[in-house]
């Protein structure tokens, strides 16, 4: 099986990477997630060698997203849905979620004690402080899914989530490879969850190399053991990317 520590960036590569559970190590407070400066500092070395082909890639709100991860760099949010171009900030989004829906969900997780995340293309419960209500979560949104529904369900990391349709991180990186300063490039992309599994297929096809932090089953043709190895990689390839 290949190893995410046997492959190298060149000055050619462009670099997308998810950030819970790829940069930075799952927590029960979702809140409280940074990337750590000395990762930080590997991506902006990064970032200058490649010419700013750097993207976090996340399912996070872009608003939060933009709050956790330098402004120097590319930010995807919503599960691909909206981009920060590096420097970029201030710029509103819109929320496609009916804010019926949004009242119900709320008032419902009220009642039973779920930890809601309100997002503009998803809302997401999370159960990992409340493991017995999985399947209530995933109940709870799962009557505004179906066929004939502009939503769909996803499940990730102790997480349900109810999610606009056509979006996600595989057409996000695609649409970005097609773009300066990502065009022309060789895409790696390192992610963890299963929604990321629709991004690996994407980066094969482009003769990339699509890692996942975790074990098989994926759709990804290369593996990290976890975070704190990608991280130590990164530091690594920011050196070795400087003599080149
Ligand atoms: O695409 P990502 O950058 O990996 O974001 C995926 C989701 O991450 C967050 O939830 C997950 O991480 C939390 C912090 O470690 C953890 O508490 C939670 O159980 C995980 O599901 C985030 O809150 C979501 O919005 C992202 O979609």
């Amino acid at each position: 099986m290949p190893f995410l520590m046997d492959v190298n960036l060149s000055l050619d590569s462009a670099l997308f990477l998810d950030l819970d559970g790829t940069l930075a190590d799952i927590s029960p407070d979702r809140n409280s997630i940074r990337i750590p400066p000395a990762a930080e500092r590997s991506l902006m070395g990064i970032f200058d060698c490649l010419s700013g082909a750097v993207a976090i890639v996340s399912g996070r709100d872009i608003d939060d997203l933009a709050v956790r991860v330098p402004e120097a760099l590319w930010r995807i949010g919503n599960h691909g849905a909206f981009v920060l171009a590096p420097g970029e900030s201030g710029r509103t989004f819109p929320s496609l979620i009916d804010p019926a829906i949004i009242d119900d969900v709320k008032r419902r997780c009220a009642e039973l004690g779920l930890d809601l995340e309100v997002k503009k293309t998803s809302i997401a419960i999370h159960y990992r402080s409340t493991p017995e209500l999985e399947s209530a979560s995933h109940g709870l949104l799962a009557r505004y899914a179906g066929q004939d529904s502009e939503y769909l369900m996803e499940a990730g990391k102790m997480v349900a989530e109810l999610k606009v349709r056509n979006v996600g991180k595989g057409k996000a990186i695609e649409e970005r490879m097609r773009q300066a300063p990502f065009a022309g490039r060789l895409p790696l992309f390192l992610g963890d969850d299963v929604t990321d599994e629709d991004a690996y297929p994407v980066i094969n096809r482009l003769g990339g190399v699509s890692i996942k932090v975790g074990a098989p089953p994926s759709l990804a043709t290369t593996f990290a053991s976890s975070p704190a190895e990608v991280r130590q990689w990164l530091e690594q390839q920011a050196a070795a990317l400087h003599t080149l």
